[in-house]
């Protein structure tokens, strides 16, 4: 058994108002030189919806899900709620649960794959609200195989492919696109060399879009697509875009409708509602094609059980040999828990991708 005083629920945070919106994009892109006309660009899909971020409301709705799910478990772990670049922020929650008399953070990342953004910059920034504090914060392993993540996308193609079908296409003029947030090829690599040129984020992207297809949509196509690519366009960036796919797919008659899976998120914020709901559904549109937009787990019950299962897997130190997971990458290996500013090594052995992606 491994004690904890409490879970922390971490994730990216978002703005909750007009003027919230520049604050918020400083805070996400401080020191990495994002060009103006982008960020601007970016402030402009957030100002569309009255500067809301719908991400934080999803948060404290997953977090009363997994209170709830704890509470009919009879598992007495209270849940802190903390982001990377908003209010709530992680250094003021540490420092709350501290003043609680709470010190051994377990944290939930609301990422399922192996990235410098998913990981590495969570580790930094726990870091950070850690030093000089009593309080240490171990981390959940990357969920992206996990049945509990795995079943929402599932049952979301199967309702697609069923729908489309039900519209009159035949099964196997359905393409499903797997599409998921780009991140620099050289990011990617990074993520975990030993996996290819892709590293071990393509990897975990393509193995879990197999298991999906297989179970949901086994006579339908399927490729994996990025969306949401940003920075200096000389970088380059994993490829191809969803619109850029959707055209080509249109021009070489490969399909008559699509079904969009954003596997690469766990709930249907900004990124999804204008990357894919927006611009994405009317590439399609515009090409003639059927479309279907499949949803994320958001507090789907399997999900929020799946959480609690990933918990209990740490407290219960379960072996990795039992532990769920549906590709042969997994169960992906625990993280070093951060204490007072520093990262120690925890049992299991860390992955060196955990130390060197990005
Ligand atoms: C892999 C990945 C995830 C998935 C893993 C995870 O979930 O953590 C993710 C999630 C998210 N990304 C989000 C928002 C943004 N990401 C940006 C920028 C970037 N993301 C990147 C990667 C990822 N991002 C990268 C390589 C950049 C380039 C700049 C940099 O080097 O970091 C920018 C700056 C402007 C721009 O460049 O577009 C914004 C506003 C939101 C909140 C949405 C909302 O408000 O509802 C969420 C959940
Ligand atoms: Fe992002």
């Amino acid at each position: 058994m491994t004690h904890y005083d409490a879970i922390l629920l971490s994730s990216f945070g978002g703005p909750e108002g007009q003027d919230d919106v520049i604050p918020f994009l400083r805070n996400v892109t401080a020191g990495r030189g994002i060009p103006d006309d982008r960020l601007e660009e970016v402030a402009h899909h957030y100002r569309h919806f009255g500067g809301v971020s719908p991400i934080n409301e999803q948060n404290r709705q997953l977090k009363a899900a997994l209170e709830a799910e704890l509470a009919a478990r009879h598992i007495d772990l209270p849940v802190y709620w903390g982001n990377r670049n908003w209010a709530p922020y992680f250094r003021d929650v540490v420092a709350e649960a501290e003043a609680n008399g709470h010190t051994e953070l377990l944290g939930l990342v609301t990422s399922a794959y192996t990235s410098y953004s998913g990981v590495g910059q969570y580790r930094e920034d726990f870091e950070k609200a850690t030093a000089g504090t009593s309080v240490s914060i171990d981390r959940i392993r990357e969920f992206f195989d996990h049945p509990g993540f795995v079943q929402p996308f599932v049952e979301g193609v199967t309702d697609a492919a069923a729908s489309l079908v039900a519209a009159g296409v035949a099964p196997d003029r359905i393409h499903v696109l797997y599409v998921t947030h780009s991140i620099p090829t050289a990011a990617a690599l990074a993520s975990g060399p030993e996996f290819g040129d892709g590293g071990a984020y393509v990897a975990q992207h393509l193995a879990v879009a197999s298991v999906i297809s297989e179970a949901a949509a086994p006579a339908a196509p399927w490729s994996l697509v990025y969306q949401s690519r940003s920075g200096d366009p000389r970088t380059p960036w994993l490829e191809p875009d969803i619109n850029d796919a959707i055209g080509e797919l249109a021009a070489g008659g490969g399909a008559d409708a699509v079904v969009i899976v954003p596997f690469g998120f766990v709930s249907d914020h900004m990124e999804v509602m204008w990357d894919l709901d927006n611009e994405a559904v009317a590439t399609a549109g515009e090409h003639g094609l059927e479309v279907r937009r499949v949803p994320t787990p958001g507090v789907h019950p399997a999900f929020v059980g799946g959480l609690v299962d990933l918990v209990l897997e740490r407290v219960d130190d379960v072996p990795a040999d039992e532990r769920p997971h549906l590709t042969s990458l997994g169960p992906w290996p625990d993280h070093a828990r951060v204490t007072s500013g520093a990262v120690v090594p925890s049992d299991a052995a860390v992955p060196a991708v955990e130390a060197t992606t990005r």
